[in-house]
């Protein structure tokens, strides 16, 4: 578990992380997003005692990082997978992390295979090591003391398909073992087919921090509604109206609503008898979600083209 409490970071006039107050559980994948500069690395930095907060606290299953008394045991990352001494291998550089936290060194070759680097791949210096073999011993390092919580900044930058699929099964794969597993990622995509909850900061303020299918939700422009049933359907449609959402006919047995909740919708059609056969917020994201919840909180907005204004 990662507790937040009023977690503030101040540098000069920037407040970088502002009054930030969450809680990060065991067992799921958090995603942490937010625009470029919201506040995400600081966070982080604090959680790992690497920034000392301005206010608030950034406490690991209790303690503040400082507190911890085997920080690797308690809380592994990967913050920045280009920070590998250049001359030293990579297995070297795990060894060194080992040897430092009284791990033994077969933990360093299981971790190695966990990640996919073979003998070779270990044996080459940090320096000749690419953007995606950087991220993998960077993320066998966070394993190496099989801490109960993992934190992962933007995982899987440089790597290909493969190592983008590998890195998910692998969040995963530790949240399912009751982990707590906290990634921040620019890929929304990405998000979408990793995370179950997401935490989104702009400015440093916390903007949402919900279940990602109530984050989507919640950005829907529209809801389908479909009926065997075209009386029920006017029936529905016509309390809907009452409440003060628009409805539109899409169809003879479909119904265009806006200003409600998939949630009310269902409620609703229940508490009606309305048998419903389909039931979708349409054309949501999270990309979507994603730019709404942050469109006052973008520090440098471009100017859309004339094809992304459509
Ligand atoms: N050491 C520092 N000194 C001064 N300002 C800083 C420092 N570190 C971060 N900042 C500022 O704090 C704000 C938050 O930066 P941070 O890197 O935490 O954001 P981020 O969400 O990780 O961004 P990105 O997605 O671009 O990596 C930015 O305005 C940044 O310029």
């Amino acid at each position: 578990m990662i507790t937040l409490r009023g977690l503030t970071k101040r540098f000069g006039d920037v407040t970088a992380v502002d009054a930030l107050t969450v809680d990060i559980g065991p067992g799921r994948v958090t995603g942490f997003l937010g625009p470029n500069g919201a506040g995400k690395s600081t966070t982080m930095r604090m959680i790992l005692g690497l920034d000392r907060p301005t206010a608030g606290q950034a406490l690991v299953g209790g303690r503040a990082y400082g507190e911890l008394r085997r920080p690797l045991h308690e809380v592994g990352a990967l913050l920045d997978a280009r920070a590998v001494h250049p001359a030293r291998s990579g297995r070297a550089h795990l060894l060194a992390m080992a040897r430092s936290n009284e791990i033994p060194d077969r933990r360093v070759d299981e971790v190695l295979a966990t990640v996919g680097l073979d003998a070779r791949a270990a044996a080459k210096p940090g320096r000749t090591l690419s953007l995606g073999m950087g991220q993998r011993l960077g993320i066998a390092g966070a394993l190496l003391g099989d801490p109960p919580v993992l934190m992962f900044d933007e995982p899987v930058n440089g790597l290909d398909p493969d190592g983008v699929r590998w890195v998910r099964q692998l969040m995963r794969s530790l949240a399912d073992e009751g982990r707590t597993v906290f990634v921040s990622s620019h890929l929304m995509t990405e998000m979408q087919l990793t995370a179950d909850r997401l935490v989104v900061i702009g400015r440093g303020r916390l903007l949402a921090d919900a279940p990602i299918d109530e984050v989507i939700a919640g950005s829907a422009v529209a809801v389908r509604v479909r009926s065997p049933q075209p009386v029920g359907l006017a029936a529905l449609a016509e309390r809907l109206t009452a409440t003060g959402a628009t409805v539109e006919a899409a169809g003879p047995d479909e119904l265009t609503v806006t200003g409600a909740t998939v949630e009310r919708i269902g409620d609703l059609a229940y508490e009606l008898g309305v048998p419903l056969h389909g039931l979708s917020p349409h054309g949501a994201s999270l990309e979507q979600a994603f730019m709404e919840l942050t469109a006052d909180s973008v520090e440098y907005a471009g100017t859309p083209t004339r094809s992304e204004a459509r």
